[in-house]
């Protein structure tokens, strides 16, 4: 049976969003099978579309233009520029992919870049970012946001919290379902049966044996122990000095990093890799990816805006969908 299409959202209209979905269906023709969530009218035409009635009508729809459901926005779009009156339907837009991919008639939801401060301002959003608001759609409590690429992958303990609140938000518990949801999502999305993660220490030289901070003695190692006896197979390496857990060598070491806060593993994957990187969310019920980068409202509406990282979302959501409907099979016979 073939995979239902990937259901991607427009995301901010007056971001890059748009014209990178275009781009995507030009780069991937019909080897993605995927459509977009959005209003016709924001489309910037550089591409043929075709508007769809269901998502069962893409996969044909995509030999001729890009698949577009409609969604209808109150308001006119202009590059770079948000206009709180469409704040509420771009949330719309992600409870409708979500609601999809929730009834099978989506294999998985790619999500286009928000404005997290233009939502907040236009439609009261409450989270902090797709990734806690689709814990909440989905029904979990903790989720991982991972970032992928070829050269590395990072996951932030704690993600969109001021730095000042890290070392109280940073428990045990916390570091503790963050590992153990990386390693499950490494075995059964990333084909890794046995994966080694590192973890990074939060103080400067992994503390330095307490001379410059204290959270590695009293709460990270204390978790990797707990875990190591709990579960022998776990490859666990840590607290580093996150300085030099980075660099070639050190990453061939690991599958992926385990990070204390939001710009200690981000720095570095978007360094290494800023076009090719995707955020993948894991602990979900169902698929998610999303490009690593935001609404870029500097460059929107220029065509200049480049499509990759985008590309990589939508090739890593088909695999991670391919390779979850196999493990289904396997099971059910
Ligand atoms: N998944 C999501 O919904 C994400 C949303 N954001 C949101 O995006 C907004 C803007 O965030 P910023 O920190 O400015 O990050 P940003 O990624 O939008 O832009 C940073 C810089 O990178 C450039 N850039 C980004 N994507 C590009 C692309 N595909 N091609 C060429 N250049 C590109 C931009 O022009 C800008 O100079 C914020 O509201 C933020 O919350 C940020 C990251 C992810
Ligand atoms: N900095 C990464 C980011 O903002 C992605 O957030 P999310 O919207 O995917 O939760």
């Amino acid at each position: 049976m073939s995979l239902a299409p990937i259901a991607l959202t427009c995301g901010e209209p007056a971001g890059i969003g748009l014209e990178l979905a275009e781009k995507a269906y030009a780069a991937l023709g019909t080897s993605v099978p995927f459509f977009l969530i959005a209003d016709p009218t924001h489309l910037t035409q550089q591409q043929p579309y075709v508007e769809i009635a269901h998502p069962s009508e893409a996969i044909a729809a995509l030999e001729n233009g890009l698949p577009v459901l409609p969604h209808k926005f109150p308001a006119p779009n202009t590059a770079g520029k948000a206009d709180p009156a469409n704040a509420r339907a771009v949330v719309e837009v992600i409870e409708r992919a979500v609601g999809l991919v929730q009834s099978g008639e989506a294999s998985a939801v790619c999500t286009n870049p928000i404005n997290k401060k233009a939502l907040k301002d236009g439609a009261g959003f409450e989270f902090p970012g797709h990734t806690e608001f689709l814990a909440h759609l989905g029904g979990v409590e903790r989720v991982v946001m991972m970032l992928a690429s070829e050269q590395l992958r990072v996951v932030p303990t704690t993600i969109h919290i001021a730095l000042k609140d890290v070392p109280k938000q940073l428990t045990a518990e916390l570091l503790q379902d963050t590992i153990r949801i990386t390693a499950e999502g490494l075995r059964a999305d990333f084909g890794i049966s046995n994966p080694r993660i590192a973890v990074a220490g939060l103080n400067p030289h992994a503390g330095e044996g307490g001379a410059m901070g204290t959270e590695e003695q009293d709460m990270i190692s204390g978790v990797l122990r707990a875990l190591q006896q709990e579960n022998g197979s776990f490859k666990l390496n840590g607290p580093l000095p996150a300085d030099t857990m980075f660099h070639a060598r050190a990453r061939a070491g690991y599958d992926a990093a385990v990070c204390m806060y939001h710009d200690q593993a981000l720095i570095p994957i978007k360094t290494l890799d800023f076009d090719r990187g995707v955020n993948v969310t894991l602990g979900l019920p169902f698929v998610r990816t999303s490009p690593d980068h935001g609404t870029a409202f500097d460059i929107a509406g220029r065509g200049i805006a480049e499509p990759t990282s985008l590309i990589e979302a939508l090739k890593l959501a088909h695999h991670m969908a391919s390779r979850r409907a196999a493990a289904r099979t396997e099971t059910t016979g």
